[in-house]
């Protein structure tokens, strides 16, 4: 599990550490640099290009970029190939971008450690304070200083297209709001000249976060200069795992200071993925709601998986009421992603031409009704119509009838027990009662900034896709229901912490994968249907690992190319295999 801190949980931890007299900025430093020294040293074995940027055509960072020395950034860096051997920096060039505050500092001290190195180094003070210890060993390294009230933002920019290597060390986590003049303005205008310079761009590492993100909550209020990669110390931080800001961080290297691990069960390394750790972290509440990221290793300690004694209903029956006969595809996708997860069963409620295409995909599949430790409503079902009346199919009668059960307005006599449930798409529209947490709700954007509407939220769908975490709380705040807000990073929000996951390619927004994505949670749901019940918090996690193995299998379908939704259905077997597996 990746665990976010709070900028007020990260100023906690440092406190006791400073007064100890750690020597945390000396550490942060020290790392920052190691990692610019490596992505700049690295040198193609064969002469081609370096592979810097990913998602970008490899080996293109310096080109056409022109040196001080008068050479482009491609001939300056056969030059330095030709000159020294893999990992030599000399000559190679970087600009730092400093505030005032120990975000600066961090940047400094790192700025000496490359000067050291044969880097040459340029540093532009944002502000008329810079960390006055960082900024005397950055001189005495023989760094170059400047001031952004000396030179002028364009000069800043021809000295960033000449550089090979960027550092955004304007602000950290004492971040207030969008960037201020007059580090708003140079980031602005550098964030401008990034996208038209392309490919010749310098590789950009932020220090800590990209300046000018969120820290606590990814929102992106005003300009911020994309990086390549972050380098975050101590622990990561909300914003480097939400949308939108996290799709500015690039790559996000965590760098160990010396905090202590978040509880005294898990070692830092488990819950870091680094190797040192110390005492048990004082204050730390995860009730109080944390942003984490679920991992391919807790994946098994999650999954319902069966054991020798288990037979097809204590394993879980899935209930899914989905599709129409104008939209059949969703009940094969949403049923098909169910089976393939590996429940005990699924039954398929619906009419009889849509349920005969259900068998014809998956024969596995049940199409009477019956008792079941989970639903699915709602993929493939339209939006009810006021004015219409109750559809055609008979599905939205279904689908009342389910979350009547759901929402405890069924007594459990009739139910069979409480009920967990995904739901999805039209089903979205059709909630009258106050949901449990075990309930699953299922929106893209547009449908969330729908559904607080109707809750009398005054929100569209870019606002939604501007501030998800906050809508995603808000609206589990609202109907008590475990909130799952579907995206290129999908944010999930129940009682206790919320999940930020990134497990899919782009790829996977294509029609149907959400339908695909419903029928697995509802395996997982079924199959824990007595623990979600019991623990409110569990339906947020589950639902994270739902989206991890969906991410997952859309990856393997892919390939990196194109992916049909089934095709993401028919991958889940062997993505769970191999997560159970490692
Ligand atoms: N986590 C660790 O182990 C360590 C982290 N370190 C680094 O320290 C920063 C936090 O340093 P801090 O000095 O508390 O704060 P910042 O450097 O992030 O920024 C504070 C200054 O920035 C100004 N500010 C705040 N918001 C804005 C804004 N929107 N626009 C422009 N300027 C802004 C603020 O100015 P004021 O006028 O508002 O006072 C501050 O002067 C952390 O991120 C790490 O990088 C240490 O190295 C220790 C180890
Ligand atoms: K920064």
């Amino acid at each position: 599990m990746k665990d976010a801190w709070s900028s007020d949980e990260v100023r906690k931890a440092e406190e006791p550490l400073i007064a100890a007299g750690e020597p945390l900025m000396a550490r942060a430093a020290y790392a920052l640099a190691q990692t610019v020294l490596r992505e700049v040293g690295a040198r193609p074995a064969d002469g081609r290009a370096p592979g810097y940027r990913p998602g970008r055509p490899s080996g293109t960072r310096l080109r056409g970029s022109l040196g001080s020395d008068g050479l482009p950034g491609r001939a300056r860096a056969r030059a330095r190939r030709m000159a020294g051997s893999r990992g030599d920096v000399r000559g190679a060039q970087a600009l730092l971008l400093v505030g005032p505050g120990n975000n600066g500092g961090d940047t400094l001290f790192a700025g000496a450690h490359l000067a050291r190195r044969g880097m040459r180094v340029t540093a532009v003070l944002a502000s008329t304070r810079a960390h006055e210890d960082g900024l005397a060993a950055f001189r005495v390294a023989g760094g170059k200083v400047l001031t952004l009230a000396d030179i002028r933002v364009p000069s800043v920019v021809r000295s960033a297209l000449e550089s090979d290597v960027i550092l955004d060390g304007l602000v950290g986590v004492g971040a207030r709001g969008a960037l201020r003049p007059p580090a708003g303005g140079l980031v602005r205008t550098l964030a401008e000249a990034r996208e038209t310079a392309g490919e010749r761009w310098p590789y950009t590492v932020a220090v800590d976060i990209p300046s000018g993100i969120g820290v606590d909550d990814g929102v992106v209020l005003g300009p911020v200069l994309p990086a390549d990669r972050t380098v975050t110390f101590g622990a990561l931080k909300p914003g480097l795992l939400l949308p939108p800001a996290a799709h500015l961080a690039g790559e996000v290297e965590l760098i160990d200071v010396g905090f202590p691990p978040v509880s005294g069960s898990e070692g830092w390394g488990a819950i870091w993925g680094v190797t040192t750790g110390r005492h048990a972290m004082a204050g730390t509440d995860p009730a109080a709601g944390r942003v984490r990221r679920v991992e391919p290793a807790d994946v098994a300690a999650l999954w319902p998986t069966p054991s020798p004694h288990d037979h097809k209903y204590t394993r879980g029956v899935v209930g899914v009421i989905a599709g129409t006969t104008t939209y059949p595809g969703a009940a094969v996708l949403a049923t098909s992603g169910a089976v393939l997860a590996g429940p005990g069963m699924v039954r398929y409620l619906g009419p009889e031409a849509v349920g005969s295409r259900v068998l014809l995909e998956r024969p596995e599949v049940v199409v009477t009704g019956g008792r079941v430790q989970s639903w699915v409503l709602g993929p493939g079902v339209p939006a009810v119509d006021p004015e219409a009346g109750p559809d055609g199919d008979g599905q939205a009668r279904r689908i009342f009838g389910a979350l009547a059960a759901v929402t405890g307005v069924l007594s459990e006599d009739v139910t069979g027990g409480k009920m967990p449930a995904v739901i999805d798409a039209g089903a979205l529209t059709m909630l009258e009662h106050r949901l449990p947490a075990w309930a699953v709700l299922t929106p893209h954007a547009g449908e969330l900034a729908e559904l607080l509407q109707g809750l009398g939220h005054d929100v569209d769908r870019a606002a939604v896709e501007a501030q998800p975490l906050h809508w995603v709380r808000t609206a589990h705040q609202a109907t008590g229901a475990t909130v799952l807000l579907k995206g290129a990073i999908t944010v999930v929000a129940g009682p206790g912490d919320a999940y930020a996951q990134a497990d899919a390619p782009a790829w996977t927004a294509t029609a149907g994968a959400g339908d695909v994505l419903a029928g697995i949670l509802g395996t997982l749901l079924a199959g824990r249907s007595a623990d979600v019940v019991e623990d409110e918090t569990l339906a947020a996690r589950l639902a994270a690992v739902a989206v991890l193995v969906h991410g997952r299998a859309a990856a393997r379908a892919s390939a990196g190319g194109p992916v049909a939704a089934l095709e993401i259905a028919r991958a889940v077997p062997a993505v769970v295999a191999e997560l159970l597996r490692d």
